[in-house]
């Protein structure tokens, strides 16, 4: 490779001109444990790499000669309008990615049009992202095994403005990142999990022997929950209610039976190492879902065509987990609202170039899998 050619680190965000310059940024001004919480995946991280071979193997079909000297990049989730299909994932703890936290990325959401999903595990409390946000906000719940505090936190995301709930199904335990279990990750002292518990409940845990989160999250979490539950679950809220970590028809079918919307992901190859990308299982769910509820999906988006393969085979929306985090580490909510515009750039290029003027014009015949 000759050195020209070479990604070269970029010095500042205004310099970046795509989502991998961010995340050299963002990589940078991380320490080793915050870094290695955000990037790892569980295990081998196949599906970590999976999820983002899966798009750079679908090909496009673009198609010639319409008039595109106009491209519209808007669409809408659940009502709500978008200035393009893309939101933000839920993950824990942006204070590690910089000290405005979650209310950098409400911000920036709130900013671009986008849509934020405020992790059950935010360092800042629900009201305070709520407010920034105005109205551009889901949450996600994890369930915990004390059902009086998962309804207090549901009634104050409900009460803070969230549009939707997100029920995460895919970690009733934590996917092992051996690397945190090597290093005993921890949330430095000066970070909390103020919707779940006070900085003191999270100090006592134990650090001396692997992750610090995975031995507080298996006392923390509710492992009994079934589909069953769903219609208690369905009380205790007016929002809709999506449930995340869907990766196949049979429970995209269950998903719809109990009025739920369905997204698709395998929480960014962090859970179940090997199982299949979310790219791969979107198919056969947009199949057997057949317009009854809408579908999202995450995993391993860092492009324009991403967006696009995943939109034109029946994604409503896709998220963006790490690329915000990176974003965030590089630059508070300017880093946020930069990777968001850049993706947006290269969604409406990307749309151009195929032949799109709308997001309605995005069909299953651009992508050949
Ligand atoms: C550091 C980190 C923390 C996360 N925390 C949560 C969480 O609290 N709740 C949740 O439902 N998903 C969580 N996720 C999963 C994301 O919502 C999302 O599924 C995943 O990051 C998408 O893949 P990507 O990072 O390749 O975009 C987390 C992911 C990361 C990387
Ligand atoms: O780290 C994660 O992926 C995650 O989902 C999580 C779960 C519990 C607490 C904090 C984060």
């Amino acid at each position: 490779m000759t050195p020209d050619v070479q990604a070269t680190p970029h010095a500042s965000l205004h310099d970046a001109v795509n989502l991998a310059d961010i995340e050299a940024l963002g990589r940078a001004a991380l320490d080793r444990n915050a870094l290695e919480y955000y990037a790892s995946g569980a295990n081998d991280e196949h599906t970590l790499r999976e999820n983002r071979a899966a798009f750079t193997r679908a090909r496009l079909r673009p198609r010639v000669l319409v008039d595109v000297s106009g491209v519209d990049t808007g669409t809408s989730v659940l009502g709500l309008p978008l200035s393009s299909p893309i939101g933000i994932a839920p993950s824990a703890f942006h204070g590690l990615a910089h000290p405005d936290a979650e209310r950098a990325t409400a911000r920036a959401a709130h900013a671009r049009d986008s849509v934020m999903t405020l992790s059950t595990f935010s360092n800042t409390p629900i009201e305070t992202v709520g407010a920034d946000a105005q109205g551009r906000f889901w949450f996600q719940l994890y369930l915990l095994r004390d059902r009086d505090l998962s309804r207090s936190i549901l009634d104050r995301a409900h009460a803070a403005g969230a549009r939707a709930l997100v029920f995460t199904v895919d970690a009733p335990f934590l996917g092992r990142r051996e690397a945190n279990e090597r290093h005993r990750f921890a949330l430095p002292a000066h970070l909390g999990a103020p919707n779940v518990a006070s900085r003191d409940t999270l100090a006592q845990v134990e650090t001396d022997r692997g992750s610090q989160l995975a031995n507080y999250f298996r006392d923390l979490a509710d492992k009994t929950f079934t589909w069953r539950d769903l219609d208690w679950l369905r009380g205790q809220t007016p929002l809709p209610i999506i449930l995340k970590g869907i990766l196949t028809a049979e429970d995209a079918v269950l998903a719809a039976e109990h009025g739920c919307h369905v997204w698709v992901s395998n929480h960014g190859g962090r859970q179940l190492d090997t199982a299949i990308s979310s790219f791969e299982a979107l198919p056969e769910i947009v199949d057997a879902v057949a317009g009854r509820t809408e579908i999202y999906l995450d995993g391993g988006i860092t492009r324009g065509t991403d967006v696009l393969k995943a939109v034109a085979l029946g994604a409503r929306a896709v998220f963006l987990g790490r690329a915000a985090l990176w974003g965030l580490a590089a630059g508070g909510q300017t880093g946020v609202e930069r990777t968001l515009e850049l993706l947006q750039d290269e969604v409406r290029l990307a749309m151009a170039l195929c032949g799109a003027t709308r997001v309605e014009d995005l069909t299953p015949a651009l992508v050949r899998l």
